[in-house]
């Protein structure tokens, strides 16, 4: 196939002629240039072609805009030298933040890696990293503005820094070091410093955070013993008033991101949840719910297990982004009353108690006449909005009770439990989202049967659930739904017609 053009004439004939050699030198040209290329390849280290390719990306980025004047930031791996070397936060935060903005899809080439990670229980799980390859480079745009990060891998020079795989996830391997350059315009030096890499730092915090497995930690003695923290219910499948649980929402998002109001307003960063209602209504499930939405381990005290000394070193010893949860705090006062009133306690030498104060030295070992002693309640509370507000950040803690009117006034009084949340018996709204969560239906002819009937009948989202559990078929399940609801309304309205006719032959009887 002729792909010249056809024109007659002496002139037309010089065209082509002219076209001809044209063609033929580019083709020469690009041969060469292919040809310069693989020799390179062959010929020139990889770190050496990197700083090219990395320096041609500079002079096409600064020619390009017209005259713009250019800022770098080399961010190496480890700062310092020799004995004094000291990993850079940022390098691994950059890293990090950067394996979030890697599109496969968009860019020919990337290393990705999967990394093992065990948590404390001994479980095995996996995290997959994408990461740019030395002499590659992507640009992140941040509030309009491009940055530039193109990743280098220098020699050290034969050794000295940690010797590591070189799987793109350490920042050495062998004598070699992985450099990110960060390239920004001039004019946007101030944004760099004190915004963009400030925003890379938290996301790359978050990212962890979010990738990092949960864990549930029981006190045994004076330690935590931790577990993989694997309870699956999210705000999305807990069953409640919907406006309700939008609040809790955002409470606790509003909490998550105040750590500048906190500091300002010179308050320990921490929050207290009271939840109470029948068992059954999903205040366990509450607690779990909110460490999956935030992302936070949970510590479940039993208070049962705990004299005054230890529990002084289980608090400070929780971390932060962490939930205390104290479950059935109502039992807990009840013996802790008992204790006072038996005067089986005569010092309340918990730490922080009433009287007691907080010591200096809380490492210092407790003389052995305090060893034994009960933990009362004005003690416990005053450790935790004490030396526990205080010795980490970010906390959370949760009481639990299924009878809010047993609870000491101390507990209630405001300031120490923030939000007091009820946890009802199953409305219409809380079903629906059973229904959705069990068999993804949104309607049913059943429905506005059950609808009336839950507006007539106290029941726990717990047996609600157990029912739709028995079977796969929705239309089985919800007929047995429907059924025990009727069951149960004819006991209530029974239960009602005794108590009333025992109220009526009182009355009788004076
Ligand atoms: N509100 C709810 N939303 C979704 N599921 C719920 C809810 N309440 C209860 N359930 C179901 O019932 C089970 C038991 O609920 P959960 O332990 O959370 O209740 P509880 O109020 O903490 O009970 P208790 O006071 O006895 O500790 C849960 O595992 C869940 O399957």
């Amino acid at each position: 196939m002729d792909l010249l053009p056809s024109s007659a004439g002496a002139y037309g004939g010089k065209a082509t002629e002219a076209y001809r050699k044209a063609l033929s030198s580019a083709a020469s040209a690009a041969a060469y240039a292919v040809l310069a290329r693989s020799m390179a390849r062959e010929l020139l280290p990889e770190e050496l072609r990197a700083a090219v390719r990395w320096g041609a990306s500079l002079l096409r980025a600064r020619f390009g805009c017209g005259a713009k004047e250019w800022r770098t930031l080399v961010v190496r791996s480890q700062t310092g030298g020799g004995s004094g070397r000291e990993e850079n936060l940022l390098f691994d935060a950059a890293r990090t933040y950067l394996s979030t903005r890697l599109d496969p899809r968009a860019m020919r080439r990337l290393g990705l890696t999967l990394c093992a990670a065990r948590d404390d229980g001994g479980l095995r799980s996996w995290t997959k990293r994408l990461f740019l390859e030395p002499g590659d480079s992507t640009v992140d745009v941040f509030d309009g503005v491009e940055f530039t990060w193109t990743s280098v891998e220098k020699s050290n020079g034969g050794g000295g820094g940690k010797k590591h795989a070189s799987n793109g996830e350490s920042g050495i391997g062998g004598d070699r070091e992985f450099v990110l350059m960060l390239s920004f315009a001039a004019e946007h030096t101030d944004m760099a410093m004190e915004r963009y890499v400030p925003f890379v730092m938290t996301s790359a915090e978050e990212t962890r955070q979010r990738e990092r497995s949960l864990r549930i930690c029981l006190n045994e003695g004076r330690k935590w013993f931790s577990l993989k923290h694997h309870h699956p219910a999210t705000f999305a499948t807990l069953a409640m008033d919907p406006t309700l649980k939008q609040s809790i929402v955002a409470d606790l998002d509003l909490f998550a991101n105040r750590r500048d109001h906190y500091r300002r307003i010179g308050k320990a960063w921490k929050r207290g949840y009271l939840l109470y209602g029948p068992p059954g209504t999903g205040k366990s499930s509450m607690v779990a719910a909110m460490a999956n939405h935030l992302r936070y381990d949970i510590y479940d005290l039993d208070l049962s297990q705990v004299h005054s000394t230890m529990l002084q070193w289980l608090l400070i010893t929780m971390s932060d982004k962490s939930i205390l949860v104290i479950e059935d705090i109502d039992c807990c006062c009840d013996a802790m009353s008992r204790a006072v009133d038996g005067k089986e306690s005569k010092t309340p030498a918990l730490i922080g108690d009433k009287d007691g104060g907080v010591p200096s030295d809380i490492m210092e070992t407790p003389p052995p006449r305090a060893r034994n002693t009960e933990i009362t309640l004005s003690g416990l509370l005053n450790f935790i909005d004490g030396l526990w507000s205080t010795s980490g950040e970010e906390r959370i803690i949760v009481l639990t009770t299924n009878y809010k009117e047993r609870l000491d006034p101390a507990l209630l009084r405001p300031g120490r439990m923030d939000m007091h949340i009820y946890m009802g018996f199953c409305c219409w709204e809380a079903f629906k989202t059973l229904a959705r969560n069990y068999f993804v239906v949104d309607d049913h002819p059943l429905f506005p049967e059950i609808q009336e009937l839950l507006a007539a009948v106290q029941v726990t989202p717990a047996e609600v659930s157990e029912m739709l559990l028995r079977t796969n078929d929705p239309d089985v399940a919800l007929r047995g739904l429907t059924e025990f609801l009727k069951e149960k309304k004819q006991e209530q309205s029974k239960m009602q017609s005794t108590d009333e006719d025992k109220l009526q032959g009182k009355h009788e009887a004076k």
